[in-house]
């Protein structure tokens, strides 16, 4: 018996990490985009996909997981639309307040969802690494230096205050630098130092296809699940 696709809804779609979606979308087995939104459309349809703008959410057809690579204030709609549907919630949108993160968490009890500030599997193991680095130098200096393209809107970089959480629950007080650049797409550098000596754990992404692909799997994977918060751990 063939199973039905998964149907996406991509949500930023006009964007850096959108079109990598929409572009890689094609080649991922088990998933059919049917919906793109994004702050403002020209075409209504772009390569067979039906494109919405952000104030025509409510109006898309049905979908079975959004994912969801916007920005902070475009987050709460389609959250409360796929909560709305029961459909699954996947989100790699950072820069989200804390108010934010509780709507996450008061989904979570109606639909599966998944909030990730990167979808790469070097990050998620430079995560574990960090974690085990902090809890093994204790009263080291901990440092976080993220470095992106000149286009990013937040900082510190989600990434950088995830791996900061990390370093903090082995026991280190992490601090943040921030460099914008060029069209860098994403490193990590965490850096612990004593006296003599130091330790630097780097992550560099050269290519954004590493968490559209992340995502889509993610996406996948999730659909159908029960109600709950997820990591990329749990399902990459
Ligand atoms: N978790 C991860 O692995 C990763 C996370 N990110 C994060 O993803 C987010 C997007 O990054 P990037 O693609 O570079 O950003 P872009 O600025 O290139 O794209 C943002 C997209 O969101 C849309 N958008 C913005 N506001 C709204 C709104 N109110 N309603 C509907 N759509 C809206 C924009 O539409 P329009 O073009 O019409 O304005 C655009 O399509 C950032 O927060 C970034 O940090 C990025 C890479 C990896
Ligand atoms: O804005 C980006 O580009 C990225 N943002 C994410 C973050 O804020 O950590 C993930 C990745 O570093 C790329």
């Amino acid at each position: 018996m063939t199973t039905a696709p998964v149907r996406l809804l991509i949500h930023g779609a006009s964007g850096r990490m959108g079109q990598a979606l929409l572009r890689l979308a094609g080649d991922q087995a088990g998933l059919q985009v049917v919906a793109a939104v994004q702050r403002r459309i020209g075409q209504r349809v772009v390569d067979g996909i039906p494109h919405f703008a952000g104030s025509e959410l409510p109006g898309v057809p049905a979908f079975d997981a959004a994912i969801d690579f916007s920005l902070p204030e475009g987050f709460d709609p389609v959250l409360a639309l796929c909560a709305a549907r029961g459909a699954a919630f996947v989100s790699g949108t950072t820069g989200i307040s804390d108010a934010q993160r509780q709507a996450l968490r008061d989904a979570s009890q109606r639909i599966p969802v998944l909030w990730a500030s990167n979808f790469s599997l070097g990050v998620a193991v430079l995560d574990e690494l960090v974690e085990r680095a902090a809890a093994a130098l204790d009263g080291w200096d901990c440092d976080i230096v993220e470095s992106h393209h000149t286009q990013k809107k937040d900082a510190p970089s989600g990434t950088a205050l995830s791996l900061g959480e990390a370093a903090a629950r082995g026991g280190a007080q992490p601090r943040y630098a921030s460099l914008r650049a060029g069209d860098i797409v994403g490193e990590h550098l965490v850096q612990f130092a004593a006296a003599g000596e130091r330790i630097e754990l780097v992550h560099r992404a050269t290519n954004r296809d590493i968490f559209a692909r992340g995502a889509l799997v993610a996406a996948v994977r999730l659909a159908g699940r029960p109600a709950g918060l997820y990591r990329v751990r749990d399902l990459l």
